[in-house]
């Protein structure tokens, strides 16, 4: 079976002196699993998702999602396959506040001809998704700007699930949730990601989240990280 996302013999240096360096040997998502990947801050788990999103490209090795190697891709064919295929919850969230929440849910469908085919009627499916998510669906008219930080956070969970990408990829998405918010998310991040297919690769600080999970790997078990020189 294809994993859903490969690394092989990675490495990867930001530029400039002294710039921080991850190499990962081996590491395997397979179709519909859910990973968490822990590490301590600054210990290269965004760097590792820019990788994984080919928003950065390796130094040399692989990341193949779905069989596709990304480092094969030209830039603009890499955007375009990040958007068929994987769907990004960003730490910082990414939203675009003045744009209607409707707009941003859809906003991945218009880089993405063969994610949009898949969704039969787009304005029904977004409102799908904030119901299933929590959320009234009187708030896909107002900007996303005006909704709270928990809102914020599942319109970008509806974002990166519209159009049932293969893949999701999350960055500390519960870090500004309290304890109890944070479970209500995280079952129905699951279920919706259940529900489309995906394969899940979340990367936090946070142990407690681990029995979410159907593997729990901590990032110093898979690589090796140079440390920028303060
Ligand atoms: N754009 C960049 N340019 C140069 N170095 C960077 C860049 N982004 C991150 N780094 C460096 O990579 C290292 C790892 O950072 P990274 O953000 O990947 O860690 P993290 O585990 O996600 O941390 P946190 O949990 O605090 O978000 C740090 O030393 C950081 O300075």
């Amino acid at each position: 079976m294809t994993p859903a996302l490969a690394l092989q013999d990675l490495r990867y240096t930001w530029p400039g002196r002294n710039g921080f360096g991850l190499n990962v040997s081996d590491f395997s998502l397979m179709p519909g699993e859910s990973v968490l990947l822990l590490g301590e801050s600054g210990a290269g788990k965004s760097t590792l998702l820019s990788l994984v999103c080919g928003i950065v490209t390796v130094s040399s090795g692989r990341v193949t999602v779905e069989g596709t190697d990304l480092a094969r891709l030209r830039a603009g064919e890499r955007d375009r396959f990040r958007a068929e295929r994987i769907g990004v919850i960003f730490q910082q969230l990414n939203l675009l506040p003045y744009a209607r929440v409707a707009d941003n849910i859809l906003l991945p469908l218009h880089f993405a001809p063969e994610r949009r085919r898949r969704v039969r009627n787009p304005g029904a499916e977004a409102a799908r998704l904030c119901q299933d998510l929590g959320l009234p669906t009187e708030i896909l008219a107002a900007p996303a700007g005006r909704l709270s930080v928990g809102q914020q956070q599942r319109v970008a969970v509806a974002r990166a699930l519209i159009g049932r990408p293969s893949l999701i990829v999350a960055d500390e998405p519960t870090s500004a949730l309290d304890a109890a918010t944070q479970d209500s998310f995280l079952t129905l991040l699951f279920d919706q990601a259940a529900e489309a297919g995906s394969s899940m690769l979340m990367v936090s600080h946070d142990e407690r989240l681990g029995s979410r999970f159907d593997r729990v790997v901590r990032l110093e078990e898979i690589a090796e990280t140079q440390r920028a020189a303060c």
